[in-house]
């Protein structure tokens, strides 16, 4: 369950007179997700969804629901949110920061075959390039700041082994960032958070991706880790399949060809991706937030990635 925040048929239909998307006709809560309350919403103009923010902070919202707005002009398909009578995207609804974007089709691929990882490559190197002229600056919010900061918290919790792990990933990836290589990697807006649950395909075509509500500035090559760590694992055993991998990676190239410094960024790139999940899922598994209301995610398939990363030699980008 994961409407946290119920809406009735009567409020929207208060509430969506300042859009000029006509009459409410239905609305019906989203099951699926752990961050907000989702509603599919029916309107005189056709299908939406309807977003409550519950945990993010009104002042970060611009930059998510912008962004979208900014990808959606530039002709990627993700969710466009809709502006009121006054251009505003965020007003309150019970409360609470809420926004209304365009309904994709489709659905999640959670098996996803080389093709899809190849449209999912081709896609993030378009979205990275139509971010560049994206004017809000907003730092990745769980980056290198943040492991730092949740680092000691969750450390007391660990094993000794997997303390070392985590203390000495966290140490790497702060010396690594400040190589002449990490600054020169190309960055600007990214999702950072592009599981398989957060694209939809129609058949075989990517129709779209949404939940930006993790997007941030942070280097392009983060992302493409993140994405890789995701579509192209055993779910098992959190091994690379290097046939879906190097269709992820050759789509992208043939986008955006990638720069030197990328190629060496590559494996401790993959290593952060890792890291970055693990550490989440570390931090809310042990200091699950106050009225959290859903099991975490599954840390140990984030430590069994992030020690397979620093192992192996990633495929080549
Ligand atoms: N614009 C959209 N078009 C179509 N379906 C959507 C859209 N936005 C959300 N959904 C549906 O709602 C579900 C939950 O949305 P979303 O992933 O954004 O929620 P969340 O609370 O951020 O969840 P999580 O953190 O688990 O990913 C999605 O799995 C998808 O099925
Ligand atoms: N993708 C995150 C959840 C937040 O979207 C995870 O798997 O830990």
């Amino acid at each position: 369950m994961a409407v946290f925040t119920p809406v009735s048929l009567e409020q929207l239909s208060d509430w969506i007179q300042q859009f000029p998307l006509g009459r409410a006709r239905s609305i019906k809560g989203i099951s699926s997700g752990i961050e907000n309350s989702n509603f599919f919403i029916s309107t005189d103009s056709g299908e939406y969804v309807l977003t409550l923010f519950e945990k993010l902070h009104i002042e970060q919202l611009p930059f998510y629901l912008e962004l979208m707005r900014h990808l959606a002009q530039r002709g990627i398909p993700v969710p466009a949110p809709v502006a009121n009578d006054k251009g505003a995207i965020v007003t309150l609804l019970n409360d609470k920061p809420a926004a209304i974007v365009s309904k994709l089709e489709g659905e999640s691929q959670l098996d996803p075959q080389p093709l899809h990882c190849a449209a999912l490559g081709d896609m993030l190197a378009r979205m990275h390039l139509a971010g560049k002229d994206f004017k809000i600056l907003q730092p990745n919010l769980r980056g290198l700041a943040w492991w730092l900061e949740t680092t000691p918290s969750v450390l007391p919790f660990l094993p000794p082994e997997l303390a070392s792990l985590l203390a000495d990933e966290v140490q790497y990836q702060k010396d690594f960032a400040a190589t002449a290589d990490y600054r020169a990697l190309p960055r600007g807006p990214v999702h950072a958070d592009l599981f398989r649950n957060n694209a939809m395909f129609v058949g075989e075509r990517l129709s779209g991706i949404f939940d930006f509500y993790f997007a941030g500035c942070d280097t392009w090559l983060f992302d493409l880790a993140v994405t890789v760590n995701d579509w192209c694992v055993d779910l098992d055993t959190g091994a690379l399949d290097l046939a879906r991998a190097e269709a992820m990676l050759s789509a992208y190239r043939a986008v955006r060809p990638f720069s030197p410094a990328e190629g060496v960024a590559w494996q401790p790139m993959l290593r952060a991706a890792a890291l970055r999940f693990w550490l989440s899922r570390l931090y809310d598994f042990y200091l699950p937030r106050e009225a959290e209301m859903l099991t975490p995610h599954d840390p140990t398939h984030f430590e069994r990635i992030l020690r397979l990363r620093i192992k192996e030699t990633p495929p080549a980008l």
